[in-house]
């Protein structure tokens, strides 16, 4: 039994699926045109039809298949969705005079969606086409300023639609609308973390069958909860390679050796300084960078493999928001060429295991809680496989990495020794190009300039700066350029995402 979601093209369609899952429910997310017996082949109980950046009106709008909406189970349309439903029984949606983008308040709104719902409702919103007339058989159970027609419904057919997005954190109220429409489909709401992980477990068997997998491992969050992973899955048939690319932070490489001993997976070190180095010999394009570093992984991986292969299965810990960002989504744009994602070269031999491909950091954290990771691993701040690479602005170079390292160093040290770590997301230091004039014991200096960034996130798709208290940051300014002479001058980034990402390159 599940819920079905019909992708529309939204940018928020996975959202509506972790919303789900987060309220214990099981959803599948199909391509908006699926074939009705596809559908039925998972018994829905319930059908959403997502946003997305079409108009119904349009001569290509796309369209659920035949009889999905003749199907005797609730359906809620959001957005696009709305738009859909609304137009499909009758009604009329026109592009309105008014557009909403953002956050909006409910002026007024009432029906099943919203019951049990109190108080102020705000409301993100995101689109320029509105309902204009009303199909018969629905009435209006929500509106804005702007928009008569926010919210519908059709307790008879049990059809729902939202004009706003509830499944985006900026709708705070979002995920109780959600769960009363699972109550309106009657599911039950047992869908857990260990469902989840058997569900992985048996795919990457059926998957990998007799197959044998090189594991791609960092010592990060993602590779070291999918280690534990895949050897529930296929056992003695893995070997987990790690990459030293001459990119890691101080000590890295002792520390990720020592932490992923204990968890008993078969664990090869390779030494790839030399080849990271070269291939990234005075380039300073960040994009080309990292397509760079994408492909050297890549070779390193197939160096093991004639040494200790051969494998058919290269598994990576890739996460959602490493794919949308490398434009994996439908119709998205090209942020940054994540390393294991849009950095991969076009020649790829091995045939790609990434379980955790439609899932969130936090989500994975929580599998690695349920499979035994130490917290340790688990809650360690993320760090990006091209590593220290796109935190040295530019070209890099053997001495640059050396000052970024040390300076790197005293700021993750001082965040734990001040007990400020776990209350950030993730912490970074950058080495600027940039180099200015200083004075320091009466001479002048004309040195670089580091930057501190620390940012607060679940999901790391968005992003706030965190608000690290002066004092902190006084004394990591005072540190950094005492004991880092080719500093003399270092600055806190107080950019969210968006509009910056959290890697400045
Ligand atoms: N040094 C490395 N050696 C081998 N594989 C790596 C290395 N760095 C990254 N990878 C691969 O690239 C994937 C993506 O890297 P990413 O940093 O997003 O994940 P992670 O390192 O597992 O976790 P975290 O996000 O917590 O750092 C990893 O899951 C891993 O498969
Ligand atoms: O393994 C990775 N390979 C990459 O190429 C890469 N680029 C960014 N990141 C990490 O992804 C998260 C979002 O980063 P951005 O806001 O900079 O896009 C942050 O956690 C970044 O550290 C990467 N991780
Ligand atoms: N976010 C959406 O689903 C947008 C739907 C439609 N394109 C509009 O602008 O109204
Ligand atoms: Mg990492």
């Amino acid at each position: 039994m599940s819920v079905v979601i019909l992708d529309f093209g939204s940018q928020f369609t996975r959202l509506i699926a972790r919303r789900f899952r987060e309220l214990g429910a099981y959803s599948v997310i199909l391509p908006g045109s699926a074939p009705l017996d596809r559908i039925l082949r998972e018994n829905p109980q319930g059908i959403v039809l997502s946003g997305g950046p079409s108009s119904v009106y349009d001569e290509a709008a796309p369209k659920p298949a035949p009889g999905v909406l003749d199907l005797d189970i609730p359906v809620l349309g959001v957005c696009y969705g709305m738009q859909y439903l609304a137009q499909q029984a009758g009604g009329d949606v026109k592009r309105a005079g008014k557009r909403e983008y953002g956050k909006a308040d409910l002026t007024q709104y009432g029906g099943q969606l919203f019951e049990g719902i109190q108080g102020e409702f705000v409301a993100w919103m995101s689109h320029s086409d509105s309902v204009t007339q009303l199909p018969e058989g629905y009435e209006v159970v929500a509106q804005t300023e702007d928009t008569p027609v926010t919210a519908i419904e059709n307790r008879e057919t049990r059809r729902y639609g939202v004009q706003f997005h509830p499944e985006v954190v900026h709708t705070p109220k979002g995920g109780q609308l959600l769960a009363n429409f699972l109550g309106i489909c009657g599911v039950t709401r047992d869908w857990t973390a260990e469902h989840i992980i058997d569900e992985l477990v048996s795919d990457v068997r059926t998957q990998v069958g007799d197959g044998r997998v090189l594991l791609a491992i960092s010592g990060g969050v993602d590779s070291s909860t999918l280690g534990l992973l895949l050897a529930r899955a296929v056992g003695e048939k893995l070997t987990a390679v790690f990459i030293d690319h001459g990119l890691l932070r101080l000590g890295e490489r002792e520390q990720v050796e020592a932490a992923l001993k204990p968890l008993g997976v078969n664990l090869v070190t390779v030494d790839a300084r030399a080849e990271f180095m070269a291939a990234l010999d005075g380039v300073s394009d960040p994009e080309q960078k990292r397509k760079i570093i994408g492909r050297e992984f890549i070779r390193a991986f197939e160096r093991e493999a004639r040494a200790y292969g051969p494998f058919d299965f290269l598994a990576q810990g890739t996460l959602y928001p490493d794919v949308i960002e490398s434009a994996g989504g439908e119709g998205a744009a090209n942020i940054k060429s994540h390393h294991n994602v849009g950095g991969l070269p076009d020649d790829l031999a091995f045939k790609l295991v990434e379980p955790f491909r439609t899932l969130f950091k936090d989500e994975v954290r929580e599998i690695a809680r349920l499979l035994g990771l130490p917290d340790h691993i688990r809650m360690r701040h993320p760090f990006p496989g091209p590593g220290l690479a796109i935190r040295c602005l530019g070209a890099i170079s053997e001495e640059k990495l050396d000052i970024l390292r040390r300076v790197d160093d005293i700021f993750i040290s001082g965040l734990r020794e001040f007990g400020l770590y776990d209350g950030c997301s993730q912490a970074l230091a950058i080495l600027t190009p940039i180099q200015s004039v200083g004075v320091m014991g009466d001479e002048r200096t004309y040195s670089y300039t580091a930057a501190l960034r620390a940012v607060t996130t679940d999901d790391f798709m968005t992003a706030e700066w965190a608000r690290l208290p002066y004092e902190f940051l006084a004394t990591m300014s005072n540190r950094i350029v005492n004991q880092v002479h080719e500093i003399n001058r270092v600055v806190y980034d107080i950019t969210g995402k968006p509009p910056a990402t959290i890697e400045w390159e």
